[in-house]
């Protein structure tokens, strides 16, 4: 694909950054989450570095950032459809990839990882990207469940590391949970939260705590409904309808758990687990357990509490 490989040429900037701002971010991970942050990023006219593990998965992060940016033109520039091409042009323009994480880092000021949820693979990629990295870029990962603190360990830059934790769709979602440990420092800090703000998102200030505040209220949340199916006090279509109509939220608990995979959430659920047993609310459930084994994600393996299969 000829468009594809130019727009993933290695393009990288050889300016130097200017002093305090964040022009040059690289993303580690083209997935779900990673894919969207490469997208918001170089919407808001940042250089953008995206790094994957093969060439394959580099195009198709980059098929799925075109799509979602095709998305977010349709609806910004209604009026004005050749607008909405050239700022899909444009903004694809200023994403390059890479499979070297080394070569990613070069020219960041800012590196976003975004890779699977183990501490050990996140732990030994930074350790690489320390020894890469200039000495000013700051690291941030978007773990959802893992310490911050933990992730950095292997640093020596610990004060230029924090948490930026976004949600799903990327492109949607307009909260940033942005993350200090004891260990970052005010400017590392304040770099982040206007980093936010330039990407276009409601930056809120936590702790390194587990599940820092969404996923610590929201995954308790899912596991009781999952709960509450189990003990059969009500089906997931009419727990779903009742906490849609009834508390306002846009997707039921069912649909959510589907859209953000069992793989995901019961991983969470049992790391929390085994870091504080005595807590009912991260008890193991032997439904979810029993889906993940089967298969059953959610939506992206086309089956979990409700059918995604193509008809
Ligand atoms: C696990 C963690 O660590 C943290 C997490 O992420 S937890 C999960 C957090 N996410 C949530 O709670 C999501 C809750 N769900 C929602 O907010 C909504 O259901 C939703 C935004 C996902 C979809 O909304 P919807 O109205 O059902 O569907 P849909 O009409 O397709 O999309 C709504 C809008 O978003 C846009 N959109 C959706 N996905 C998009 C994407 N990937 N890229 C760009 N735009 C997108 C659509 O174009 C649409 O725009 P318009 O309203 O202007 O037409
Ligand atoms: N799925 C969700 O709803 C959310 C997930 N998160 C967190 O974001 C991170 C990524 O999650 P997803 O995007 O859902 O996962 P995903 O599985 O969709 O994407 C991860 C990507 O990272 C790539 N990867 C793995 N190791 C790599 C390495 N060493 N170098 C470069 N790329 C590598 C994989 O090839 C894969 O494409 C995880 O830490 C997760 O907990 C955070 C918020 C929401």
């Amino acid at each position: 694909m000829a468009a594809v490989s130019q727009v993933l040429k290695r393009s990288f900037s050889s300016s130097s950054p200017m002093a305090g701002a964040i022009k040059n971010v690289t993303v580690i991970g083209g997935g779900l989450m990673g894919s969207g942050i490469a997208q918001i990023a170089a919407a808001a006219g940042q250089k953008v570095v995206l790094v994957e593990t093969n060439e394959k998965l580099l195009q198709g992060a980059n098929s799925r950032i075109n799509e979602s940016l095709k998305r977010v033109a349709k609806k910004q520039f209604k009026e004005n459809p050749s607008a909405g091409e050239s700022f899909v042009q444009e903004t694809m323009g200023r994403i390059s990839g890479t499979t070297n994480p080394s070569e990613g880092a070069a020219s960041a000021d800012l590196i976003v990882e975004a890779i699977v949820e183990n501490m050990g693979i996140k732990q030994k990629l930074f350790a690489t990207l320390d020894e890469a990295a200039p000495k000013h870029t700051i690291f941030a990962s978007n773990t959802s469940s893992l310490s911050i603190t933990e992730i950095a360990s292997q640093c020596q830059r610990k004060d230029k590391f924090g948490g930026l934790h976004f949600f799903n769709p990327v492109p949607v979602m307009k909260l940033l949970e942005v993350v200090r440990t004891n260990d970052t420092s005010d400017e590392t800090y304040k770099k982040m939260m206007e980093w936010g703000q330039e990407v276009g998102k409601t930056c809120i200030t936590c702790k390194d705590t587990p599940g820092f505040v969404v996923n610590r209220l929201l995954v308790p949340q899912l596991a009781e409904a999952i709960r509450m199916l189990e003990r059969g006090d009500a089906s997931p279509r009419d727990i779903d309808t009742a906490m849609k109509l009834g508390a306002g939220h846009p997707m039921g608990p069912f649909e959510l758990a589907d859209y953000v995979g069992h793989d995901t959430t019961k991983f969470i659920i049992d790391g929390w687990h085994e870091k504080m047993p005595e807590n009912p609310l991260f008890k193991p459930s032997e439904l979810l357990n029993k889906m993940v084994k089967e298969g059953k994600l959610g939506v992206k393996s086309g089956e979990g509490f409700y059918s995604y299969k193509k008809k």
